[in-house]
């Protein structure tokens, strides 16, 4: 079986958020000191790297990451490629046959330096989100940091695509991934009331 890992590693000097938390791993206690086991732990925003947001991560009353419905995150997808664009809406996706897909991952390659925070990045008009919902699809990915431009405040691709029932995966890594059909496995970790969760995402051809 064939596994293609679409997951951001996580390491020192991941790219964050501007301002936000750096992500940290260290051993909390080392083989030496417990005589038996190294212990890590680790600090991170949940927003870095490959991730998928909860609702509430833009909406106080919307559902956070315990209350999600893992079936969105299993199962068939579809990966196309719209490369280098400045933003997309419904029509860059109009000529596309997506009948059939609840999953969709949109690869850009937009975001070119991955140690690097973006300064530009293509981002997804709010006209998408009643497309995506015609045709079923319930899910999002994209391998940009955020379906918003980082300036916006209003967020209005984010609450776009929650008001037409389409979930948000960001951060996946696609750049050696072909246009086709795979089945998507990205969960999100059982966080008691997060506003979004890390994720590894995989394709299985
Ligand atoms: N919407 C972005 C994250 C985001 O907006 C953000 C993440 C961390 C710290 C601040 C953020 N936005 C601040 O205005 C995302 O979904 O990943
Ligand atoms: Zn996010
Ligand atoms: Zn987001």
């Amino acid at each position: 079986m064939i596994i293609i890992d679409i997951s951001e590693p996580l390491r020192e000097g991941v790219a964050t958020w501007p301002g936000d938390t750096p992500y940290r791993f260290q051993l909390n206690w080392t083989k030496e000191e417990t005589g038996s086991v190294n212990v890590g732990k680790m600090e991170m925003s949940i927003h870095t790297g490959t991730h998928i947001d909860a609702p509430y991560h833009f909406d106080n009353e919307g559902k956070k990451v315990h209350e999600l419905d893992l079936s969105l995150y299993v199962g068939p997808c579809r990966v196309i490629h719209l490369l280098d664009l400045p933003s997309i809406g419904a029509a860059e996706l109009a000529h596309f046959d997506l009948g059939g897909v609840k999953r969709l991952i949109i690869r850009t390659d937009s975001w070119k330096d991955r140690l690097q925070f973006p300064t530009s990045f293509t981002y997804i008009r709010p006209d998408l989100a009643p497309f995506l919902q015609e045709r079923g699809i319930q899910l999002l990915g994209l391998d940009v940091p955020s379906v918003d431009l980082p300036d916006s405040k209003e967020l209005p691709a984010h609450h776009a695509l929650h008001q037409h029932g389409v979930h948000i995966l960001e951060g996946a890594v696609l750049n050696h991934v072909e246009e086709g059909d795979y089945e998507l496995i990205a969960l999100p970790l059982p966080l008691d009331g997060a506003d979004g969760s890390p994720v590894r995402a995989v394709l299985r051809k």
